[in-house]
């Protein structure tokens, strides 16, 4: 029998740590879903918001990646207020298109995986059948060109890097998407105005997440489109998840996107689709999983009693 001494006792302690998932952007949508799926599928990660690892500041992000020397970056950290980057399209375009930039190139320097994500707003429209990843990009508005940019300059200094175009977020883990306001509204009874002429992809957020990280673990590289089967206006997007949450669809109000008067042009197509294999299922299947999950927050929190100044 084997008389343990203490350098076997702390022999473990020694062991190198497991190195990290490191996910910037900690604090967003897609960066909290990273966080949910990942200690689900039990991949250690590193997340860092903004003051931990602002991706626009070389020395934060030498300093964040010597720090937790993770085995890849996943970047979710981006400027996602479209109609206000037509004014704000400085901070748009360091958060979008420099941000990413300074954090290929130290991946590419530690020759570390790097998984970032563009937008269908790279593209113009005017195409009559889905995108697929060899069309080419023509951005209407200062935040899809701030995302060609990424792509360009990102595979520029780093072409093994990943980057993962996708559009329209919807997901029962956060509030800020566009099927949760549809929902909401149509739970209070208001009326909730849809484009019913701009056609896109919703994307179910944790399918995302799962396939982004299946191809970062397969070390993939290059442009991947990931979206849900199914191509939708907003207006038909709310009327299915209206009808799914047994709501009577007539509060939706169908607009043209011109109605809005949004400071930045959207394509009014952007279907995205993939040469190289569509993995995610449909909207409709998605959808249906989480509108219950959705009308339950909704429900819980409308029920929640108002506080009052005392
Ligand atoms: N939402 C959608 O429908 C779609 C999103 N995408 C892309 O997915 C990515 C994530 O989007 P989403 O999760 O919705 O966005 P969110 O706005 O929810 O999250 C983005 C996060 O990035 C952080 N951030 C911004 N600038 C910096 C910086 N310089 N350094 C570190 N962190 C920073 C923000 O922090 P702070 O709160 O401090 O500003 C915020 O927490 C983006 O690249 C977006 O373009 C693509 C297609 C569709
Ligand atoms: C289009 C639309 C939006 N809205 C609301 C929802 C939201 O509060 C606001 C703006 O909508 P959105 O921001 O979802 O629309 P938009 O900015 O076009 O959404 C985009 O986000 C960026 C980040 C992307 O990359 C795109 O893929 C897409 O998801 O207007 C409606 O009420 N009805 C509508 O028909």
């Amino acid at each position: 029998m084997k008389v343990l001494d203490m350098n076997d006792l702390t022999a473990d302690l020694q062991k190198p740590a497991v190195q990290p998932l490191l996910i910037t952007g900690a604090h967003g949508t897609l960066g909290r879903a990273f966080q949910r799926v990942c200690a689900i599928r039990g991949i250690e990660t590193v997340s860092l918001g903004r003051e931990e690892m602002d991706i626009t500041d070389p020395i934060s992000v030498e300093k964040a990646i010597a720090q937790h020397n993770p085995w890849a970056v996943v970047n979710t950290a981006g400027y996602v207020r479209v109609d206000e980057a037509e004014a704000d399209f400085e901070r748009c375009y360091r958060e979008n298109t420099t941000g990413p930039a300074i954090v290929a190139a130290a991946c590419a320097y530690r020759e570390i995986p790097f998984l970032t994500f563009s937008s269908d707003l790279v593209f113009d429209g005017n195409k009559s059948a889905a995108y697929v990843e060899t069309d080419t990009p023509s951005p209407l508005n200062v935040y899809g060109n701030s995302k060609r940019l990424a792509e360009r300059d990102v595979l520029a200094c780093m072409p093994n890097a990943l980057v993962v175009r996708t559009s329209a977020f919807f997901s029962p883990w956060d509030e800020y998407n566009f099927v949760y306001f549809a929902l909401r509204a149509g739970h209070h009874k208001q009326a909730f105005e849809a484009a019913d002429d701009v056609l896109i992809s919703p994307t179910y957020v944790p399918d995302l997440v799962n396939e982004s990280l299946n191809l970062l673990i397969d070390e993939e590289k290059g442009v991947w489109h990931l979206a849900n089967q199914g191509s939708y206006t907003w207006a038909d997007l709310a009327r299915l998840a209206a009808d799914m949450a047994n709501l009577d669809t007539s509060f939706v109000v169908p607009r043209s996107m011109q109605a809005f008067g949004l400071a930045a042009a959207r394509p009014m197509y952007s279907v995205l689709s993939s040469e190289q294999g569509n993995m995610m299922s449909s909207v409709e299947e998605r959808l249906g999983r989480c509108v219950s999950e959705m009308m339950h927050n909704i429900s819980n929190l409308s029920e929640e009693p108002i506080a009052v100044a005392s």
